[in-house]
């Protein structure tokens, strides 16, 4: 199997194979009949974008005849966090994978460091860290025997004993993975694909099943890694983690790319599916299920859930007030009538009419 992370997800980009939990395994990365590797040069990656960490252009991905992937492009920065967003089932983790070198595409170009992911595995393999979705750990291990064990593979591995007091490790560093509730295999998982001083890094929903404190401490080390000059790819379903960390984001839907920008940018630029300027603030209120999104005439109110509502479009003091008096005119009581700042949640749902999760 090529992939940059010889045990798939155990991290980091070992020299020597270790075996894995079997069922953490993605697909062999051996080339499919009539796939368009992305080993081959491509002149769909422009010399400007050759000092860009990862460069994806029109990657195709099918599983059993169904498209998930559909012409992706993507782009990661040197010592740039990119939050790759999008609902369950987008096509977010399949991409990853595909860069990882633990799928193969269908079709486009995928471009690691300048290098191919699956032709150039073994070149890659001490530059890219990788922390999948479940962990992919192997499972009869102690924590702290797989973290010290993967450091001794690299010439200048970061220091354990950091890592461990960083990421609170120290609690469970004799417990076997299988015993590791998620959150501590997800801590695990990223001190693991980080301890080989990486200079790409994936990470696959990064903070899930975490208690606020461990996520605070995988916040503060990822943008310390950015800081460093690290580029940084991830998937999360959290709003906040993307608005907190990333300094570009692309929004997947369909296996295609709907948007993409600076986090600034997208919430306060026009990124509406017509065109036209999109609202800097954003109105939501809970209230009686199923009310005409025509409540108020010249306002676009939408259900984005049974009961739950948001109005798009500018929102000043006299747009509260004839909200508010439309509600009181139908004898409907209001809850929780909130005024903010436009979130990557709202971009979404602009641009999909649908909500991310
Ligand atoms: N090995 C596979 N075989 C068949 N279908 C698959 C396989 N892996 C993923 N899929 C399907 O491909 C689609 C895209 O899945 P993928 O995991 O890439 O999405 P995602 O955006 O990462 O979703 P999530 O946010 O839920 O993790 C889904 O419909 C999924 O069921």
């Amino acid at each position: 199997m090529t992939s940059i992370s010889p045990p798939a997800g155990a991290g980091g980009a070992h020299p020597e194979p270790c075996r894995l939990d079997s069922s953490t395994v993605p697909e062999p990365a051996t080339p499919q009949p009539g796939a368009a590797p992305s080993a081959s040069p491509s002149s769909a990656v422009s010399p400007t974008e050759v000092d860009d960490a990862l460069v994806v252009r029109g990657l195709a991905k099918s599983y059993d005849g169904r498209r998930v992937v559909a012409g992706l492009d993507l782009t990661a920065r040197r010592g740039a966090v990119t939050a790759v967003l999008g609902p369950n089932g987008a096509g977010k983790t399949t991409t990853i994978e595909c860069c990882e070198g633990l799928r193969t595409p269908d079709a486009g170009t995928v471009r690691v460091l300048g290098l191919d992911p699956h032709t150039d595995a073994a070149a890659l393999r001490p530059r890219v860290g990788v922390m999948l979705q479940d962990g992919g750990l192997p499972t009869g291990v102690r924590a702290l025997e797989m973290l010290e064990h993967v450091a001794h593979l690299y010439a200048d591995p970061r220091d354990v004993g950091e890592l461990t007091e960083r990421l609170g490790l120290a609690s469970f560093a004799r417990t076997t993975v299988r015993r590791l509730s998620g959150g501590q295999r997800q801590r695990l998982a990223l001190a693991v694909a980080i301890v080989g001083r990486p200079e790409l890094v994936f990470l696959d929903e990064p903070s899930a099943g975490m208690d606020p404190q461990s996520r605070r401490a995988v916040w503060d080390l990822v943008t310390e890694l950015r800081d460093e000059g690290v580029a940084i790819v991830l998937t999360t379903h959290l709003m906040d983690e993307a608005e907190s960390l990333a300094d570009d984001v692309v929004v997947v839907d369909r296996g295609a790319v709907i948007a993409s920008g600076t986090t600034h940018d997208l919430v306060t630029s026009g990124a509406g599916p017509d065109g036209t300027r999109a609202p800097d603030s954003t109105l939501r209120f809970e209230a009686t299920p199923g009310l005409p999104p025509d409540l108020v005439p010249g306002l676009a109110l939408r259900e984005s859930a049974p009961g739950t509502y948001v109005v798009a479009g500018s929102v000043d003091a006299a747009t509260v007030a004839a909200l508010t008096a439309a509600l009181a005119e139908r004898d409907v009581l209001v809850h929780r009538l909130t005024v903010g700042r436009r979130t990557l949640e709202d971009v979404f749902l602009d641009l999909t009419g649908r909500n991310l999760r």
